[in-house]
């Protein structure tokens, strides 16, 4: 890849989604603007920060204010974060040219044969369409993934890849992480913060990718395949997760979820995490914009529409950690 528990007392403390009904209407709220800057709160400061980020959008922003606010008075002990890898961790784009996810960085490698490579790509022709048609419902689409990612395995479980090819085949990619990829991970790591990838990519490439761009913490973990055991895809991750109990319970006591993704399908990547009060849901919006803008906004809490960084990520895991 060129490199570009300390057990909580319960407490019986109300979660924004308690709390938001007793407020006043939703849109009347004074805005933080009219205030003196000096007599802003901490949080008001930041949240005027991540407002002026102009590739962020907000269905209701009282709402995200009210989850932030319940987040951060929980303190950072409560926090895991869950993301999504490819096009989510990763960038969808650099310098006008498409980005490789898991998948494509062994595709397009030396370890593939040319003729495989050929039967893969007409495979992401025909079924990445499919992916993002927002004229299919999920129903729709969910038995063409399933054979999107049986066959593309079948394939590339033929080529008999030898481990230490995986790990050229990310050395020779263009896969990049997004712009600030290292804060990111590093803070997670410097505040204890769990953060499990959920990924429906190949766990092997992931792994090389983030070891190799030296981020792979102790506080990383993954729900991934490799080619063998369940499958996932990208709309089966609420599955996915159900089987993962063993690693929410370990998290019992973060209680409190930023998840990042860049799918509907990544919406239930936290479906196994017990007792959750709260969630901030965060969701790039890469491709397709216009026809998937709307979907994305009633789906996720705070949209970013064509950013190639985590500085929205970060700002907020610095609000919470601070
Ligand atoms: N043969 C395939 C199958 C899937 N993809 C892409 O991988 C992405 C899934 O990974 P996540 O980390 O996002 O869960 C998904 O966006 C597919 O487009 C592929 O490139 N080739």
């Amino acid at each position: 890849m060129r490199k570009n528990k300390n057990k909580r007392q319960p407490t019986k403390r109300k979660t924004a989604s308690q709390t938001q009904k007793s407020k006043r209407p939703r849109n009347d709220s004074p805005k933080m603007t009219e205030k003196d800057s000096s007599e802003l709160t901490p949080f008001e400061i930041f949240f005027q920060k991540i407002e002026k980020f102009s590739k962020l959008h907000m269905k209701d922003r009282d709402r995200v204010q009210e989850i932030l606010q319940s987040m951060q008075k929980a303190g950072s002990k409560t926090l895991q974060v869950i993301s999504d890898f490819d096009m989510t961790l990763t960038r969808f784009e650099y310098n006008g040219k498409r980005c490789p996810t898991c998948h494509n960085i062994l595709e397009r490698s030396d370890v593939i044969s040319s003729d495989c490579k050929k039967k893969l790509q007409g495979l992401l022709d025909k079924y990445y369409p499919i992916e993002i048609d927002t004229t299919l419902s999920v129903e729709e689409k969910l038995p063409l993934m399933v054979e999107w990612w049986t066959k593309a395995h079948e394939l590339l479980v033929n080529q008999k890849i030898k481990k230490d090819g995986l790990a050229k085949a990310v050395r020779d990619s263009d896969a990049k992480l997004r712009d600030g990829y290292k804060d990111f991970f590093d803070h997670l790591h410097e505040h204890s913060i769990p953060l499990l990838i959920f990924s429906a990519g190949i766990g092997d490439i992931l792994e090389e990718v983030i070891r190799q761009s030296d981020i792979f913490h102790p506080n990383v973990k993954g729900v991934l395949k490799a080619f063998k055991g369940e499958l996932i895809h990208i709309y089966n991750k609420r599955e996915g997760a159900l089987l993962n109990t063993g690693h929410f319970q370990e998290l019992r006591t973060q209680t409190n979820v930023l998840l990042l993704g860049d799918s509907l399908g990544d919406l239930n990547m936290a479906d196994g995490v017990q007792d959750m009060e709260n969630i901030l849901k965060i969701g790039f919006l890469n491709d397709k914009v216009e026809e998937r803008k709307q979907s994305y906004l009633d789906s996720y809490d705070i949209v970013l529409i064509k950013d190639e960084s985590l500085d929205v990520p970060n700002a907020v895991i610095r609000f919470l950690t601070e």
